[in-house]
């Protein structure tokens, strides 16, 4: 079987080989690469030693180095060069303690997560596949290489990775690398929030977003992502629902393109379910303020999981108004748009469809109606370009305090009404106007 190795890889792995040293591409891109997927990045695993890699090439970068990897810059480029290893107990749940080198490629591939990651290749030698790898990407199956438990009681992440590859590539789960799982879920506590955080997102984002229903069955949503398994537990009977909230979010998700803050909005969008429900005579759900709380919970989970800022900014906003409805005007709309930002816009209508779409299939067409004419009258704006933000309002905060209207939500409240006054009317973006009308409307607010 022959794979394309990139010439820089190539160049390293012959000048390896000059030297004296076994040189293979390994793991992902050897994977990714029998798959005819574009592999992200080329690693490589040798004989040599990292100083021995170090001495044969002119620029390196040794920040692995204690874990046995040395980075081979040619060009702007580079490239993962690890000194074949043995695994041994994991101190942070990524790296193991000690690093205990080894002369055999075989030990190598044998302390590697699954076995369609433990292949190797060179053009002299072809691939080396000890764990039948290209039987289980025939057979579509991620299956942990020898025996399970062990390989996730050194790295507990490896439980999670196996869902995601599985989503990723449209593969289902060996039966006992599932059933280790299910064992050793627990053990995901000890993981580093960072990293279940790249775990989760490449997950969802990838073309089975679905799949986290197996991190739910497994048990290990409960572990990491709790709020997900209340959304699960949560029935809806009410006439615009046909599923639970944990299905209805995951039927949600595959209605947005792979886009990180689409789908993790998607996600957190009704987190807050459960806690809303309230149930009526009738027997019938309702779910009323679960927009706030569910804002709240993403806010909490996007931090524990430590997400950048801006990523929580759209997250919340988008969550915070997913239900909401702008009167179908186009006063209506641009007040929208105004609150929900210029930036964010154009998603909230995708979120908004992807809400409708997964829900009761009876009563859709109505709400897409609506949603299309919002879509329309914002297309309109759009082209108009008179779309006024705060920003372009010709007072601010400052000049209201100037008129001794003090600092606080008041003020902010002024400003705001103030906004809608100028959307409604253009013209009305004038300074003596808006400082006299401010006047008024703050005096109003007081009596
Ligand atoms: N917890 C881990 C992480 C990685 N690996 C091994 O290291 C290789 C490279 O890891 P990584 O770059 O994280 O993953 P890839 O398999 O390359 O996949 P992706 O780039 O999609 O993350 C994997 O193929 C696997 O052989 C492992 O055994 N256990």
């Amino acid at each position: 079987m022959q794979i394309e190795i990139p010439e820089k890889v190539n160049r390293i792995i012959s000048t390896l080989a000059a030297a004296g040293y076994e040189a293979y591409a390994v793991g992902g891109c050897v994977r990714d690469a029998l798959l005819g997927r574009e592999p992200a990045d080329w690693d490589i695993t040798t004989s040599a030693s990292p100083y021995q890699v170090k001495a044969l090439f002119a620029r390196t970068i040794d920040t692995g180095i204690q874990h046995g990897t040395v980075t081979v810059m040619l060009g702007k480029e580079g490239f993962e060069v690890t000194t074949y290893r043995l695994d041994g107990e994991y101190e942070d749940c990524r790296h193991p303690k000690e690093v205990v080198f080894t002369k055999s490629l075989l030990e190598d591939l044998k302390r590697r997560d699954f076995t369609i990651n433990a292949m190797a290749y060179n053009e002299e030698r072809g691939l080396v596949d000890e764990f039948d790898g290209v039987g289980d990407l025939k057979r579509g199956i991620i299956r942990c290489v020898g025996e399970a438990r062990e390989r996730f009681q050194e790295d507990a992440l490896r439980m999670l990775r196996a869902v995601r590859f599985a989503a990723q590539l449209g593969f289902v789960l060996d039966e006992q690398t599932k059933q280790a799982i299910c064992e050793l879920r627990e053990n995901l506590r000890k993981v580093s929030a960072e990293r279940i955080q790249t775990e989760l997102v490449k997950l969802l984002v990838s073309p089975h977003p679905e799949r986290l229903l197996e991190a739910w069955e497994t048990g290990m949503t409960a572990v990491v992502l709790p709020e997900f398994d209340a959304c699960m537990a949560c029935e809806q009977n009410n006439p615009h629902h046909s599923y639970s909230v944990g299905v209805h979010t995951i039927k949600s998700m595959g209605e947005v393109e792979a886009d990180k803050v689409l789908r993790l909005t998607m996600l957190f969008h009704d987190f807050g379910k459960p806690q809303a429900k309230t149930t009526d005579a009738n027997g019938i759900d309702h779910f009323r303020g679960h927009q706030k709380i569910s804002e709240e919970l993403a806010g909490g989970i996007l931090r524990r999981l430590k997400f950048d800022n801006e990523t929580i900014r759209q997250v919340k906003k988008l969550v915070s108004c997913h239900d909401d409805h702008p009167a179908r005007t186009p006063a209506g709309v641009r007040r929208a748009v105004n609150r929900i930002g210029t930036d964010l816009f154009p998603m909230y209508l995708k979120v908004q469809r992807a809400d409708i779409m997964a829900q009761n299939p009876a009563t859709r067409e109505d709400k897409l109606a609506k949603l299309y004419v919002v879509t329309e009258l914002y297309e309109q704006i759009l082209k108009e370009k008179d779309c006024v933000t705060l920003k372009q309002m010709v007072i601010t905060g400052r000049d209201l305090m100037m008129e001794g209207i003090p600092a606080g939500p008041g003020l902010g409240e002024v400003l705001s009404k103030l906004l809608d006054l100028v959307i409604e009317d253009p013209k009305r973006n004038e300074k003596t106007w808006l400082l006299a009308k401010a006047k008024e409307i703050y005096k109003a607010s007081r009596e």
